[in-house]
């Protein structure tokens, strides 16, 4: 079950829009390789890849035997998604991190219990670091990218998109206005080694003061935020800034907000996220 709650939030979240600079059902936002069929077969395409990361992690303790089964998975996982989109990099970093609070969830019966296995598992070493864009940006500006964002328990899943997401549905937003917001929030504040590898540390700035200001302006719900919202939309555009680990991240929200915990009230409305709509 976790694998398709993992599937649908990815679904969803490809589905959103307006995103500044990402893919959804506009277009192709910053990128000129992917659009929204191609997101939508590549997240239907990781359904078995996640649902075998959950069963190697109901067969076996958090531990370092599991995480090198993760990695195996994890990187079978990349082929299968490079086979279906013909070589376009859709989700290695949805899948890194999806993929691991899949894990987590599968044998949790609580969100912070999930996030707690996940970053557990992130943190141990798994001796084959790839030869990626990201291993260069994050060595030339210091930042810790995806890897250090699971091994620290996902803070701008669980501290800032799930809780903004949350406090824009208990304010009456409209749902997707409260997914947008999310968004905007983890944009303002991440090192997006996406965004840095595309556009270095102004383009950074450029993608962090725009979501700031969006939000600042109202938020994606009231004219002004949107207005700033489709600016900046034009301006990463342009720039060919890819917010992607942001997108990624507001997936693995999206996912936690699905899971029914037991004993929690649940959140999405799941008509709202099926991938077939
Ligand atoms: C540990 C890995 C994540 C190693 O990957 P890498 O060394 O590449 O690490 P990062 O750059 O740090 O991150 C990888 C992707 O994660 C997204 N991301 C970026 N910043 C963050 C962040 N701060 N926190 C969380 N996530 C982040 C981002 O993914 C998006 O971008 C991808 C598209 O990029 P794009 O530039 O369009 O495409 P490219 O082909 O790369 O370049 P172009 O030529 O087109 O310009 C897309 O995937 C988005 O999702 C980062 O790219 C991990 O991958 C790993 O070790 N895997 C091994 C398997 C494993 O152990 N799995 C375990 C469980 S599944
Ligand atoms: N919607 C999207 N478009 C492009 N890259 C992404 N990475 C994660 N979500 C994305």
């Amino acid at each position: 079950m976790p694998a398709d709650l993992a599937v649908r939030a990815l679904c969803a979240e490809a589905r959103l829009g307006p995103k500044p600079g990402l893919v959804d059902h506009r277009g192709r936002g910053a990128h000129d390789d992917m659009d929204l069929a191609l997101m939508l077969a590549s997240a239907e395409a990781l359904r078995p890849v996640f649902r075998s990361l959950a069963l190697a992690a109901r067969r076996m303790p958090v531990g370092v035997a599991l995480r090198v089964e993760l990695g195996r998975l994890g990187r079978a996982g990349e082929q299968v998604m490079l086979k279906v989109t013909r070589g376009v990099n859709t989700h290695r970093g949805a899948l890194w991190a999806l993929g691991l609070l899949v894990a987590g969830a599968a044998t949790a019966g609580a969100e912070r219990e999930a996030v707690g296995r996940a970053a557990r598992l992130a943190a141990i070493p798994d001796g084959d670091i790839p030869v990626s864009h990201g291993e260069r940006v994050r060595r030339r500006f210091r930042v810790g990218g995806a890897r250090a964002e699971a091994a620290a328990g996902f803070p701008h899943v669980v501290e800032v998109a799930l809780p903004r997401l949350r406090a824009g549905r208990a304010a009456g937003l409209a749902e997707d206005v409260a997914r947008l917001d999310a968004l905007l929030a983890v944009m303002s504040l991440l090192d997006d080694t996406c965004v840095l590898h595309r556009g270095g540390l102004e383009g950074l700035r450029v993608v962090r003061r725009g979501a700031a200001r969006v939000l600042a302006e109202g938020g994606a719900g009231t004219d002004r935020g949107r207005a700033a919202l489709l600016e900046l939309d034009g301006r990463l555009r342009a720039a060919r800034l890819s917010p992607g680990g942001s997108g990624d991240l507001l997936a693995a929200g999206l996912f936690l907000d699905l899971v029914p915990w037991p004993g929690s009230v649940a959140g999405a409305d799941p008509g709202v996220v099926s991938c077939r709509r």
